[in-house]
């Protein structure tokens, strides 16, 4: 588990992260997600004691990662995948960390396997792709065998295949009970591996909570109903406080009643009704609509939508 109290990082006047209280729990993916700038990266680097919090702190397992004697069997991160010295071969890289947490050498032919990197043990990281270094950084993240794992962005470079492996890989890893938290811009991947959604926008929490319930929230649980007579029953429906839009002549689209509701309401007076449904949003648009208004530097996308 990783726990966050008020975390907080300010660089000059610069808030990156603001006053941050949050659990990441075992045994589930927790995505984490936010535009350019939000300051996932900043939390990471905080939790991993890369970056000194400026204020509140940041336990793993109850602890400060700081304080543990053998860090890397308690929490393997990937944070940045370039940080490899390009004259080091991949195996040399890895039972350098091995050795300075006390892991067995056994462990480090273990996770190139799993990574899918044996052949290319004894190359120098320099002549990897992006995406080979990808599965490199993760090989250091397993290598502990942690309870805990941290990814920043970790499918960056990888091909198709490469991002199917890492969604299956993060899934088995939650599976066993372990705490996965995992970064990404990748709204459509996160629908696709996280369990919970934490989205951050300027430093602060913008939702903390379960992938439907994000989705649920950022849609406004919206009913599109077609109808000949639709101006009829958009009034009726108005008098009972939902708020109607009328997309077309035969188009509303209802916020604030169930689909049960609209369907008994068309009912008693008589209207038709040709199509009644409930418009989930993609975790897109309830991402678009919950941090429209964090974008650091954004092109002005989701104001406009609105
Ligand atoms: N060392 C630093 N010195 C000054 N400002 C910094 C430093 N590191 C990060 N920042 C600033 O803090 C904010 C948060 O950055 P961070 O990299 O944590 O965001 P992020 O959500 O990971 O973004 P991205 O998805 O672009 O990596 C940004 O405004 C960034 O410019």
């Amino acid at each position: 588990m990783i726990t966050l109290r008020g975390l907080t990082k300010r660089f000059g006047d610069k808030t990156a992260v603001d006053g941050l209280t949050l659990e990441v729990a075992a045994g589930k993916v927790t995505g984490f997600l936010g535009p350019n700038g939000a300051g996932k990266s900043t939390t990471m680097r905080m939790i991993v004691g890369l970056d000194r919090p400026t204020a509140g702190e940041a336990l793993v397992g109850g602890r400060r990662y700081l304080g543990l004697p053998r860090p890397l069997r308690e929490v393997g991160a990937l944070l940045d995948a370039g940080f490899v010295h390009p004259g080091r071969p991949a195996r040399a890289h890895l039972l350098a960390m091995a050795r300075s947490n006390g892991i067995p050498r056994t462990r480090v032919d273990e996770v190139l396997g799993i990574v899918g990197l044996e052949s290319v043990a004894g190359k120098r990281v320099g002549s990897f792709s992006l995406g080979m270094r990808q599965r490199l950084g993760i090989a250091g993240a397993l290598v502990g065998d942690p309870e805990v794992l941290m990814f920043d962005e970790p499918v960056n470079g990888l091909d198709p295949d490469g991002v199917l492996w890492v969604r299956r890989l993060m899934r088995g890893l939650a599976a066993e009970g372990r705490t996965v938290f995992v970064s990404s811009h990748l709204m459509s991947e996160m629908q696709l591996t996280a369990d919970r959604l934490v989205v951050l926008g300027r430093g602060r929490v913008l939702a903390d909570a379960p992938i439907a319930d994000v989705i649920a929230r950022g849609s406004g649980d919206s009913v599109r109903v077609r109808s000949p007579r639709a101006a009829e029953l958009a009034a009726r429906l108005a008098a009972v406080g939902a708020t109607v839009r009328r997309t077309t002549d035969e188009e509303l689209q209802v916020t604030g009643l169930s689909v049960d509701r609209i369907g008994l309401m068309a009912h008693e007076i008589s209207v038709p009704v040709l199509e009644l449904s409930a418009v989930t949003a993609s975790l897109e648009e309830a991402y678009m609509n919950l941090t429209g208004a964090s974008v650091e530097y954004g092109t002005g996308t989701a104001e406009a939508r609105r």
